[in-house]
């Protein structure tokens, strides 16, 4: 089993406001391994894209350790941390506000490269092109500027871009949320395809357990901002132990095609007897497994 890239041993998050503290994370332990997507899954306001600011070292933590390859993050300082941004970026929900809209898809994908001094603008554009390539992209998007691509290649650009870097962690905070249905599984397919080509380890988040079914090897549930359950993916989706997971995984029964909505008030650590719980067998998964077929640009 490889070692793990990203640990975070007993982490907290409060923010303190005028309405009082919310506790955002609430002592979590979590791995990430070399090579391994973990799917950190829960519904809206359960703390997964804290947890996320957390592992990229956008915000302090409260209380715990977050440590990349072995180091913890607090002692990443000065150079280090140029280096350290280079080797985890991040995917997010909005594609289009991710993107400098007055630049072209091959700058956008480009400014990494430029900023941290790793190409001259002729070898970046090069680069930039070969990655556009990459993420299923016609060579004339290159030229082309954001409003000009549909949200899935829009999330195809910020892919390339993320990538231009060559990190070794990428943190996919809901990136397919903000899609139709079917774009969402090319984009699920892309990601796993660049997972297995490129060797990527990857936190992948989602408040959708059908979504992360596809790619991850391990899922973490948080609810409230404590993980309740996690597990290799195969015997989570099997077996789910923890009330909440099974009510997550109720949520992705097809029915009629369509995924039923999460319930408006969902488990709750102090009624869990009275949660009713849905049997699910194996066979009764959503998929969202469709192949991956790029669009072409409008
Ligand atoms: N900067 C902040 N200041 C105050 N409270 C915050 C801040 N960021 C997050 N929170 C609170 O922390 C809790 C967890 O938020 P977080 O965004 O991590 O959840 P989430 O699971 O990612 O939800 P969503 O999917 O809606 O983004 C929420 O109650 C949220 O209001």
């Amino acid at each position: 089993m490889s070692d793990p890239l990203v640990r975070l041993n007993g982490v907290s998050k409060v923010f303190r406001g005028r309405g009082g503290a919310v506790t955002a994370v609430d002592d979590v332990d979590l791995e990430v391994r070399r090579g391994e997507t973990v799917g950190l899954v829960g519904e809206s306001g359960s703390g997964k894209s804290t947890v996320a600011r957390l592992v990229m070292g956008l915000q302090p933590v409260s209380a715990g350790t977050v440590e990349f390859d072995g180091r913890p993050m607090t002692s990443i300082k000065g150079r280090q941390a140029a280096s350290f941004r280079r080797r985890a970026q991040m995917i997010f929900q909005n594609p289009f506000g991710s993107l400098l809209p007055h630049f072209t898809a091959a700058a956008n994908v480009a400014e990494p490269l430029r900023l941290h001094r790793v190409a001259h603008a002729a070898a970046g554009q090069a680069r930039a092109r070969e990655l556009l390539e990459l993420v299923g992209l016609p060579p004339r998007s290159a030229e082309l500027y954001p409003h000009q691509f549909s949200g899935g290649q829009q999330q195809r650009i910020a892919i390339a871009r993320a990538l231009a870097l060559e990190p070794e962690l990428l943190v996919c905070d809901e990136p397919t949320s903000a899609l139709d249905v079917s774009v969402q599984a090319q984009i699920l397919s892309l990601l796993e395809r660049l997972k297995d080509e490129l060797g990527l380890t990857m936190l992948f988040i989602s408040h959708h357990l059908g979504v992360v079914e596809k790619l991850a090897d391990t899922v973490a549930v948080m609810s409230r901002g404590r993980l309740v359950e996690q597990g290799p993916a195969e015997a989570l989706f099997e077996q789910p132990r923890h009330p909440y997971t099974r009510q997550l995984l109720a949520a992705v029964l097809p029915v009629r095609g369509e995924p039923v909505p999460l319930p408006e008030d969902p488990w709750r650590p102090e009624d869990d007897d009275s949660v009713r719980m849905t049997e699910v067998g194996p066979g009764h998964r959503a998929r969202i497994g469709a192949a991956e077929h790029p669009q072409a640009v409008r």
